[in-house]
């Protein structure tokens, strides 16, 4: 069974003009979030802009959050990206959900109503509280890191 998360409309033309966000198929991870405006937006190169979705949603379960991520087809061909990279989406944020849109691109972009711009995926997240210590216990890897093991 699926996940129930609230969800508030706060756009009146989400379920009619904008769908809401659906799986597109089956095995979907990601819901498009698209851009609830009313005129087309132009991004210039460079240009990052914040962009309403016209939903709040509110998780309220803290073993989960939600990621916005940036849709393939349009980072790798057209240099739309996220200005964030990746949003984080607090279990217990209930405000507008936005998606940071920025054009990496050398090409102007034009953002049209209902345009969708990013993905959310919902995730699960494990809080840690930290025991403070002095030494770890060994690890095979210690303190190596950051390429030490090589290229090949
Ligand atoms: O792409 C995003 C990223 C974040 N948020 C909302 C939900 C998130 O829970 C809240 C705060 O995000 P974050 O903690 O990443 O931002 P911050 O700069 O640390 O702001 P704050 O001080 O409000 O935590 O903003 C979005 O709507 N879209
Ligand atoms: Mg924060």
């Amino acid at each position: 069974m699926m996940k129930k998360i609230d969800l508030k409309i706060l756009d009146s033309r989400i379920g009619d003009r904008f769908p809401l966000p659906v799986y597109a198929t089956s095995g979907s991870a990601g819901l498009d979030l698209r851009a609830c405006i009313d005129d087309a937006i132009v991004l210039a190169p460079g240009e990052t802009t914040l962009i309403p979705t016209g939903l709040a949603v509110h998780i309220a379960d803290t073993g989960l959050a939600a990621m916005v991520l940036p849709r393939s087809g349009l980072g790798h061909k057209h240099g739309i990206v996220l200005g964030n990279l990746v949003g984080l989406i607090d279990s217990d944020y209930q405000g507008p959900l936005m998606v940071s849109v920025w054009n990496r691109g050398q090409h102007v972009f034009t953002i049209e109503p209902g345009e969708r711009l990013a993905q959310m995926v919902f995730v699960p997240i494990v809080q840690v509280e930290f025991n403070v210590v002095d030494e770890f216990s060994a690890s095979s890897r210690g303190e190596g890191g950051f390429g030490h093991s090589g290229r090949q």
